[in-house]
């Protein structure tokens, strides 16, 4: 397995407070990791870490392989963009020129990438229009695209769609998407809204009070999160009767629906049903939600 980045024991204290505190992570390469974990339980300060805005206080990380102590991690690091907290754009130029900004900064000696680094983030055609006037999905495109000046291939995004509109949300998904697939970039995305990212990830990491608390990958997630049919009928006590006599567990709701678990053979069930009088008037799959499979992990407070 090849990793773009671990972390090993890494510990950020401030006075008495560890913000993080033995902190194992594994963001293999091609993977949209997605990090999750309540404000406050940490996911900034690894990311400011990462990016060697701040120093552990004990631990280690890699990125591509390059310890942080070893002096080629800096190299290592080129080869990352990150957009922490809000995107840094300059409000007063336009996309074009806050590329170009970055280009200078970078000490790149040639503008050619710009413009097809605006096509990438859908931001070509706002030609002179000033930043200040972008909407903030816009905004948060254009951090993007400064970010992948330098053609890294590890992008991190600290909460990239917070406060964002829902167009803004599926303009920045698809983005991230297509960069993954078609680039080849590896992400690290922090959130706390579990939902939002299970729309992407192929990978988690949940952090609590400074602990990874579970790393999973996409598939372990599914298979944790129950899948059920959710009815609803005409006779709630007709049902729970049925569905004991069927032996299926289940969860009675309001409002005459039930989720009912496991292999449900629906026309044996309505059949059954129909002969106590009583009709299934709506059905679908649902999805145990993801935000209560969080919670209990959270609640548990298993620290595998
Ligand atoms: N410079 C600092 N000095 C003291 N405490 C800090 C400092 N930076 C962060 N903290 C504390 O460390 C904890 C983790 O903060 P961090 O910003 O990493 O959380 P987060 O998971 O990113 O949350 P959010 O989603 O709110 O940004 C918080 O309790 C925060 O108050």
């Amino acid at each position: 397995m090849e990793y773009v980045l671990t972390t090993n024991g890494l510990t950020k204290q401030y006075r008495n407070f560890k913000a993080l505190h033995d902190f194992n992570m594994h963001v293999e390469k091609g993977a949209i990791y997605g990090f999750v974990g309540k404000n406050g339980a940490g996911k900034t300060t690894l990311i400011r870490l990462v990016c060697g805005l701040q120093e552990p206080t004990r631990g280690e990380y890699t990125l591509y392989g390059k310890k942080n102590t070893q002096h080629e991690v800096s190299r290592a690091r080129r080869r990352m963009g990150a957009v922490v907290e809000t995107p840094s754009v300059y409000m007063e130029l336009t996309a074009e020129e806050n590329i170009r900004e970055q280009y200078r900064v970078l000490g790149l000696p040639v503008f050619d990438g710009v413009k097809e680094l605006l096509k990438l983030v859908g931001l070509s055609d706002t030609g002179n229009k000033k930043t200040k006037n972008f909407s903030l999905g816009m905004r948060q495109r254009l951090g993007i695209a400064i970010a992948l000046a330098g053609d890294p291939d590890f992008l991190v995004l600290d909460e990239p769609v917070n406060g964002l509109d829902p167009q803004g949300i599926i303009e920045i998904r698809e983005l991230i998407l297509k960069l993954n697939r078609e680039h080849q970039i590896t992400f690290l995305i922090s959130s706390h809204i579990l939902d939002e990212l299970s729309k992407l990830a192929t990978h988690y990491g949940f952090i609590d009070n400074g602990h990874m608390v579970k790393e999973i990958n996409a598939q372990e997630l599914e298979a944790a999160c129950r899948k059920c049919m959710r009815l609803k009928v005409t006779d709630a006590a007709v049902l729970a009767r049925v569905l004991d006599r069927m032996a299926l567990e289940y969860t009675i709701l309001e409002e005459g629906q039930a989720d009912v678990f496991g292999n449900v053979n629906i026309t044996k069930l309505a059949v059954a049903l129909d002969a106590e009088q009583c009709e299934i008037t709506s059905l679908r799959e649902h999805d145990e939600s993801l935000e209560s499979y969080y919670v209990s992990l959270m609640g548990g407070g298993s620290h595998e």
